[in-house]
């Protein structure tokens, strides 16, 4: 049941499933350009004077003008490089915080860095180079913002189900047992109809679309069963452990 402020298990799923579209999609525009490793390395000397690597450089910029303009007042959204972020030029936001407060101590961003540019990546981009630096570190820039946003909302996934089953979850965050939270949060069902949804978006989106009545039998623009995979091995993952992380401190 939804509470005083709207949230229930359902909003959230729901929210979930429409960030799976913005997910793959963003992994689709990846995907037109090969890996570009100059792009990831520190010692690269593609800007004068740069500490970090270039993409590094494009995500700063970026979010210190996303700052400005007040997009980090939104829970929903976590910087990758909170450091000597400017103050939000906009009002404070009126809507009620729904979490608790301690959700703001928590932001796995760097996890997730290293996970899309040592591991994803490589699953889904080709070997090679190109010099269209800033089209490529804005579209890593986009992945990267999605997944963060998908694997973060676990915090309202998790308070959620606290509300749902609040004396199961005392018990457990009481002992600060990680491993009994881990099970009370986790629906293998659930996980299974994500799975394979997150193919069936890949195939339905990563289609060429032409005015054939004919069956499609072409190639994905990204290959569905790595979008699975994807959300098997570390999205899904990372968003349960960010339940548990909030679970946590939810008492606190
Ligand atoms: C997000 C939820 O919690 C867990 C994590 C899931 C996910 O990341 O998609 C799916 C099912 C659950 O095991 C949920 O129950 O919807």
């Amino acid at each position: 049941m939804a509470g005083p402020d709207g949230l229930s298990l359902e909003s959230v799923r729901n929210s979930l499933i429409r960030q799976e579209d913005t997910i793959i999609f963003s992994l689709i525009e990846r995907s037109r350009y090969p890996i570009c490793p100059l792009l990831y390395d520190d010692k690269s000397s593609l800007i004068a004077d740069a500490s970090g690597s270039l993409l590094e450089s494009i995500v700063k910029g970026t979010e210190a003008t996303q700052a400005k303009f007040g997009r980090y007042q939104s829970p929903e959204e976590h910087p990758f490089f909170p450091e000597n972020l400017p103050e939000s030029l906009v009002p404070p936001r009126s809507s009620p915080n729904v979490l608790h407060p301690a959700a703001a101590s928590i932001n796995i961003n760097k996890m997730i860095w290293d996970m899309y540019t040592n591991q994803l990546l490589q699953l889904f981009a080709s070997e090679g180079d190109a010099e269209d630096y800033a089209c490529i570190g804005v579209c890593d820039l986009q992945c990267l913002q999605a997944l963060s946003r998908r694997i973060h909302y676990g915090k309202f996934v998790a308070e959620v189900k606290f509300r749902d089953a609040p004396e199961d979850y005392t018990q457990a965050i009481r002992a600060q047992d990680r491993d009994a939270l881990m099970k009370l949060l986790t629906f293998e069902n659930v996980e299974e109809m994500v799975k394979k949804r997150v193919a069936k978006k890949a195939k339905t989106f990563g289609q060429e679309v032409t005015l054939s009545e004919d069956e499609y039998n072409g190639k994905y623009k990204v290959d569905p069963a790595i979008v699975s995979r994807l959300y098997e091995e570390w999205v899904m993952p990372l968003t349960k452990h960010v339940q548990v992380e909030y679970l946590l401190r939810r008492l606190d």
